[in-house]
């Protein structure tokens, strides 16, 4: 059966791509020509702050103490859990070494990115959570140079909550600077700190598309962009805890999708009854960030069957996919394209966005196709690495030599040819390719 929508989107996360590009191109380019004082300009128009760039340590402290003790203790608990789940998924990488053929080892190495830039968005909502994922993943993966920044609030600077929390999980650098401008200070290595190697964290579109112009020159975690989140649920699931999760994620901004694939009429037209009173008894801007999301952005689907719910759900490879549905080992077989999974009505995620443990930074607009969200993996590059003896060689030699003539390398070939020649002097080889 087509899919039949309840409730279709008039947008996209590719609505307005093309001037958000422009936007951030202009910007970038200025920064690059114009240095420190470009970055400032910037800071001071687009969020109304002409402060202190880089915190001093008596800054840090003063923001620190700002932190009521409960708050802090949540936000050590959080740091707890992310950074031992960071720390298994760096001891599920291991360096290793194979001997492939008698005389010719080989191996592979995970070595950390030496600069790290860390993006923790602060322009609607003060997401201290964000600080928590990239920073702690960066320690615990063994990078040397954490730089965080976050956009400052006007006339003031950043939140003291976020200074708490990069600096607790061991941030070397906090700049008070948001948006384009504070990636392209942490790429350009403004205001005295090391160009970064990578960029990470999520943020807006101007955010996202700024990490995406710069790949090449640097490189970035993923597209981690406005958050979308997808729900699969079924007959036996509570209409409530659906409509509240899906506004709970659709307060994210006016662009975040959310969308709801069941198989039940009867469910999605409680659930389409339920979203707009829990819109209407949120505080102004989370209200206003819903209404608009859930207006433009949100679409709810009728299915078949739950493999024609599965099926459409990888299609659109959410950021966030839960399941509230019967039998959650089948989905956890049967789905293939999402950042994180939320499995059962008992977990949620606003758990995963906080406190659990795995990364809430994530693959937005159908980015999870192709990849996960943040991990130690990240940051660190998988290198390889060969050595042999002289009669491991002889075999690699004689192949690199006929290989190389038959694609027109004759240079490459030589360094095969010289190896042999010097190695087994008494030794003759057919080393031309076949006529
Ligand atoms: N994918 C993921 O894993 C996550 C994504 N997010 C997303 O991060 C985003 C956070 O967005 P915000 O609250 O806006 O904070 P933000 O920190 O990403 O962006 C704020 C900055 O945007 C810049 N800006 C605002 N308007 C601009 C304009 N017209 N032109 C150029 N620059 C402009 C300002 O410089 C400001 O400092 C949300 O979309 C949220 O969904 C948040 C957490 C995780
Ligand atoms: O996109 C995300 O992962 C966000 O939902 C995380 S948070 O809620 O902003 O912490
Ligand atoms: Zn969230």
């Amino acid at each position: 059966m087509a899919l039949r929508y309840l409730k279709k989107a008039p947008k996209t996360a590719a609505t307005d791509a093309g001037e958000t590009r422009r936007i951030v191109q202009k910007i970038l380019d200025e920064i690059e020509q114009g240095g420190d004082k470009a970055a400032r300009k910037y800071a001071l128009e687009l969020d109304k702050y002409d402060g202190n760039i880089v915190l001093t340590r008596d800054e840090i402290e003063a923001a620190s103490a700002q932190v009521p003790q409960r708050l802090q203790d949540d936000i050590r608990f959080a740091h707890d859990n992310v950074q031992r789940f960071a720390r298994a998924q760096r001891d599920s990488l291991r360096d290793f070494s194979v001997e492939l053929i008698p005389g010719l080892t080989t191996g592979q190495r995970a070595i950390p990115c030496r600069s790290v830039g860390c993006y923790v968005p602060g322009g609607r909502y003060s997401h201290v959570a964000s600080a928590i994922m990239t920073v702690t993943t960066a320690k615990v993966a063994g990078c040397q140079n954490i730089t965080a920044c976050s956009p400052p609030r006007p006339g003031v600077g950043i939140n003291p909550a976020i200074i708490f929390t990069a600096d607790l999980c061991g941030a070397d650098r906090i700049l008070s600077l948001g948006g384009v401008q504070g990636i392209a200070a942490m790429a350009y290595g403004l205001f005295g700190s090391p160009p970064a190697d990578i960029l990470v964290g999520p943020g807006n579109q101007f955010v996202a598309e700024a990490k995406r112009i710069l790949f090449g020159r640097v490189g970035i975690d993923m597209f981690a962009g406005p958050t979308d989140s997808l729900i699969l649920a079924d007959s036996g699931a509570d209409p409530m805890l659906v409509a509240a999760d899906l506004v709970g994620q659709a307060e994210h901004g006016y662009n975040s999708p959310v969308w709801l694939l069941t198989d039940d009429q009867a469910l999605a037209d409680k659930v389409l009854a339920l979203v707009p009173r829990l819109i209407a008894d949120l505080p102004e801007v989370n209200r206003m960030n819903a209404d608009a999301a859930w207006r433009d952005y949100a679409e709810v689907i009728l299915c078949a069957d739950r493999e024609e719910m599965a099926s459409a759900s990888d299609d659109y490879a959410p950021e966030h996919l839960t399941v509230q549905a019967a039998d959650p080992d089948w989905w956890l077989n049967r789905l293939q394209c999402y950042g994180s999974l939320f499995l059962g009505e008992e977990t949620t995620v606003a758990f995963g966005d906080k406190a659990s443990g795995p990364n809430h930074v994530l693959p937005t607009s159908g980015a999870a196709r192709y990849t996960g969200g943040l991990s130690v993996h990240k940051y660190m590059k998988l290198v390889t690495w060969q050595r042999a003896t002289r009669e491991g060689a002889r075999p690699i030699a004689e192949a690199t030599a006929r290989i190389s003539r038959l694609e027109g390398m004759e240079g490459h070939a030589r360094t095969a040819d010289i190896r042999l020649k010097k190695y087994f002097p008494d030794t003759s080889f057919d080393l031309d390719v076949a006529k």
